[in-house]
C-alpha cells in the first residue's frame, strides 16, 4: 500500500561545519506530491536529500518508503531518481542509451529498452533527438533527458537538486510545465529543492521550509505566506512588514489601529507583531476611504511598484499596480484585508511562536 515518505529525526553532522547540515528533521510526503524545500544557503537542502537518496549516512533517524525503513538498502535499490543542477549525462552514450540506461544495467534487452526510452524522451518532449549526442544538446535539452533517465526508472519518488537553476527564465517556465506534465502522466512523490520561493510556488503543492537544518515550517504554499508560524519563516518568506501590538479577541490593536485577523485561526491573545502581506495591501488615491498614509520611496519592479508608505508613525513596504501615478510626498490611503493579516510572538522562540500559532504543522 502507498504510504508516502516519511523522514523521522534525521540527524547530520559534518566535521568543521558551524552547525549539524540536520537536526532532528522530520518531513512527511504524501504519495503524488510535490513538495518543495526552500531555505537559505547551507541550511541543510542538499544533504536532505542525498540522505533520503541514500547518498549521505544520517548519524540518527530514518527514512521510510510505504513504510519500509529504508537504511539497510543502497541508493540504486530505494525506488528513487535523483536529478543534479547540472545533468551528469554520460557523454559517450547517445540520448536514447543515456535514457536506456537503468534498463540496460537491469538486464533488460537492448531493443525493449531503447523502446521504453523512446517513450520517455516522448513524455519530456525530446521524441526525435535518440541518436544525437547529448554533447551536441542546449542545458535545457539536457536536463529533459536527465529527468527522462530518472523517470525511466519508475521510481516512486523524484528527488530534485536545484534542477533548473542552471537555466534562464524562459526555459525554467518550461521545465515547471514540464514537471507538471510528468505529474499528471507518471504521478511519482517529488521532494525538490530549491532557492526560489517563485519557482517553489509554481511547481509545489507542499513547501518545507529549512535554516540551519531545522525545519521551520511545512504547509501548503499559501499557508507558508499567509500563517507563518514565527518571525523567521515570515522573513524567509519575503514578508517585511511587522507592527507589534497586542491581540484581544481575534483583533490585533497596534499604532495602525483596531485589525480583525482571518476568522479561520485560533489567534492567542497577549502581545503579538501584526504581519501584513506587501502583495496584499491596497494602495487607494486620497479621496478613498482608509487608513491615511505618505509615500516615502517608489521603485519599480517590473510592472509592479514596491512602495515605502509611512502610517500612523509605522513604515510599510506595499507591493501595488493600480494607484495612478503616485510619486514620493504623496498621500494616500491603505486599505488592509483581513487576507493580507497574520500575526506571531513578538520572540522568534519555539515556546512563544507557538502560543500564537500552535502547532508547527499548518494543514492544507
Ligand atoms: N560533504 C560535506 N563535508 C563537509 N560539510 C558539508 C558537506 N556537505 C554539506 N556540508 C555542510 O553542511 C551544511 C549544509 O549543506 P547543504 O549543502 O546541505 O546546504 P544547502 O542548503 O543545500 O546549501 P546551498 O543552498 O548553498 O546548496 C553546510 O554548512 C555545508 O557546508
Amino acid at each position: 500500500m502507498r504510504q508516502g515518505l516519511v523522514v523521522q529525526g534525521l540527524s547530520k553532522s559534518f566535521k568543521g561545519a558551524p552547525h549539524p547540515a540536520l537536526e532532528e528533521f522530520s518531513l512527511s510526503l504524501a504519495p503524488g506530491s510535490c513538495t518543495a524545500v526552500l531555505g537559505p544557503s547551507g541550511s541543510g537542502k542538499s544533504t536532505l536529500l542525498r540522505t533520503v537518496a541514500g547518498l549521505e549516512i544520517p548519524d540518527r533517524g530514518s527514512v521510510l518508503l510505504d513504510g519500509q525503513d529504508l537504511a539497510t538498502v543502497r541508493p540504486e535499490r530505494r525506488g528513487m531518481a535523483m536529478v543534479f543542477q547540472r545533468p551528469l549525462l554520460f557523454p559517450h552514450l547517445n540520448v536514447l542509451d543515456n535514457v536506456a540506461f537503468a534498463a540496460r544495467i537491469r538486464g533488460v534487452p537492448r531493443r525493449r529498452a531503447r523502446a521504453d526510452a523512446e517513450s520517455f524522451l516522448e513524455l519530456v518532449q525530446m521524441q526525435g533527438t535518440g541518436r544525437r549526442a547529448v554533447t551536441g544538446l542546449s542545458g535545457g535539452q539536457q536536463q529533459r533527458v536527465a529527468i527522462a533517465r530518472g523517470l525511466a526508472a519508475r521510481p516512486a519518488v523524484l528527488l530534485l537538486d536545484e534542477p533548473f537553476s542552471a537555466l534562464d527564465p524562459e526555459l525554467r517556465s518550461a521545465m515547471h510545465e514540464l514537471l507538471s506534465h510528468v505529474r499528471e502522466q507518471l504521478n511519482p512523490m517529488v521532494l525538490m529543492v530549491t532557492h526560489d520561493r517563485d519557482e517553489a510556488s509554481a511547481v509545489a503543492d507542499q513547501l518545507a521550509l529549512i535554516s540551519e537544518g531545522t525545519l521551520l515550517q511545512h504547509s501548503s504554499v499559501e499557508a507558508m505566506y499567509t500563517r507563518p508560524v514565527s518571525l523567521q519563516v515570515s522573513r524567509l518568506m519575503g514578508g517585511t512588514n511587522e507592527v507589534p501590538g497586542t491581540i484581544r479577541g481575534g483583533v490585533h490593536y497596534s499604532a495602525l489601529g483596531a485589525h480583525a485577523l482571518p476568522a479561520d485561526h485560533p489567534w492567542a491573545e497577549g502581545p503579538a507583531t501584526l504581519l501584513i502581506r506587501p502583495e496584499r495591501i491596497i494602495v487607494l488615491e486620497d479621496h478613498n476611504p482608509g487608513l491615511p498614509a505618505v509615500i516615502t520611496r517608489i521603485r519599480a519592479r517590473g510592472p509592479r511598484r514596491l512602495m515605502t508608505v509611512e502610517a500612523a508613525g509605522v513604515t510599510l513596504n506595499a507591493e501595488e499596480t493600480t494607484c495612478p501615478h503616485p510619486a514620493p510626498g504623496d498621500t494616500v490611503r491603505l486599505q488592509l484585508p483581513t487576507s493580507a493579516l497574520a500575526a506571531v510572538a513578538p520572540q522568534p522562540t519555539a515556546e512563544t511562536s507557538a502560543l500564537i500559532s500552535p502547532t508547527p504543522k499548518v494543514p492544507a
